[in-house]
């Protein structure tokens, strides 16, 4: 079992009377990388500054390696914290070159030592050709390298990235972020990154806090938040899915127009409530690939929009009670707005919520 490196318990934050952090606990371990994500405004940042130590916290406790390094009462200051930190606009030093740059932070190496780690940053980030530029002179993704390889140089304990490739074009986006991600792995890096972008989340984490209003609503793998969202917030933020309203059989079967979606229903906190009895009405989430095209399927939905994505087609359907689903269908089956197709439910988690439920 790794250690736990990094730990929140219960920090609250304010700017003046608003309260930007409230409550919020979190525990990432050593080798772990973990993300907040969230809508802008969640308080992604604030989070991250204040376990860099740029913002003091008003309530709770932030402990690092089992130090604590911030509460209300004590506050080590953000060069004692042994934390490397990337920023969005990747905040290079732009008359020092690669390699100055890289070495900044090395000043209390020997000439020797120093060079040797710049070389093996190079190395690991990509950069052997283009040691000697300044930032001007390199792409931006060249430049999130240079970034990434300084913040890594001194060895941290933690990394903190604050939507390091938000500035980058999609493609490149998704590509640097997969290759971050080996590289913390291969150097046994624990971080935690910042960003909106769900995609970005789900390529470099391990684990991943969906953020809304100051508080974490779920922290989570990928695959938990995307099948067993905890909540109204989490299913709506993360991914795609439409209510449809169901009855309940039992806690392993609810029905609803398309027929009997069976497993086990994942949202369980409130089972006990009258609600989840047979009988029970419930919003019910369909995600867009538990709606199956068959052509031999006696079930049809007519096609109210298509949108194509390459290898898919995200069809939205009206089903025949006027009901609107999503199905997501490999592309070469083309099918015209208006036209009737045949559909089935294959779901293998069945997530409802209260109908009264926030
Ligand atoms: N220095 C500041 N002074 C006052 N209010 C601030 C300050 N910095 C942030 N805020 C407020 O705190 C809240 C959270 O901001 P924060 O930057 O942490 O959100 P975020 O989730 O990182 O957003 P984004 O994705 O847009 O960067 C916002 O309402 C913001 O306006």
């Amino acid at each position: 079992m790794s250690r736990i490196l990094l730990k929140l318990e219960h920090i609250r934050h304010t700017y003046g009377k608003q309260v930007v952090i409230n409550d919020l606990s979190l525990t990432l371990k050593e080798g772990d990388i973990g993300c907040l994500l969230g809508p802008s405004g969640c308080g992604k940042t604030t989070v991250l500054r204040c376990i860099a130590g740029f913002e003091a916290i008003s309530a709770g406790e932030i402990l690092l390696n089992e130090m604590r390094v911030s509460s209300a009462a004590s506050f080590l200051s953000p060069e004692q914290r042994h934390m490397g930190m990337v920023f969005q606009d990747y905040a290079l030093f732009p008359h020092l070159t690669v390699v100055e740059n890289i070495g900044f932070g090395l000043h209390r190496m020997l000439k020797a030592e120093r060079e040797q780690r710049i070389a093996e940053l190079l190395k690991i980030v990509g950069l052997v050709d283009v040691p000697s530029k300044y930032p001007h002179e390199l792409s931006g993704g060249q430049q999130q390298r240079v970034a990434l390889a300084r913040a890594l140089a001194p060895r941290p304990d933690l990394l903190l990235l604050d939507e390091p490739f938000s500035n980058l074009d999609v493609s490149l986006r998704e590509r640097l972020s997969l290759e971050v991600r080996d590289i913390l792995k291969n150097q046994g890096m624990t971080a935690i990154l910042v960003t909106h972008d769900q995609d970005e989340a789900f390529a470099i984490a391990d684990e991943i806090g969906v953020m809304y209003e100051g508080e974490i609503q779920q922290w989570d793998t990928a695959y938990n938040l995307y099948h067993r969202p905890a909540n109204r917030f989490v299913a709506n933020f993360i991914g795609q899915g439409i209510f449809v309203p169901g009855k309940i059989i039992d806690l392993q079967q609810v029905e609803i127009e398309l027929g009997v979606l069976k497993g086990e229903i994942s949202h369980q906190p409130v089972s006990d409530c009258d609600v989840y009895k047979k009988g029970g009405i419930v919003d019910v989430l369909l995600r867009p690939d538990d709606i199956v095209h068959d052509d031999t399927s006696p079930l049809q939905a007519s096609v109210v929009h298509k949108a194509f994505r390459g290898a898919d087609i995200l069809y939205t359907l009206r089903l025949a009670d006027g009901d609107i689903v999503l199905s997501l269908v490999p592309s070469h089956h083309n099918h015209a707005i208006g036209e009737k197709i045949g559909i089935k439910l294959e779901a293998d988690h069945v997530v409802v919520f209260n109908r009264f439920e926030s």
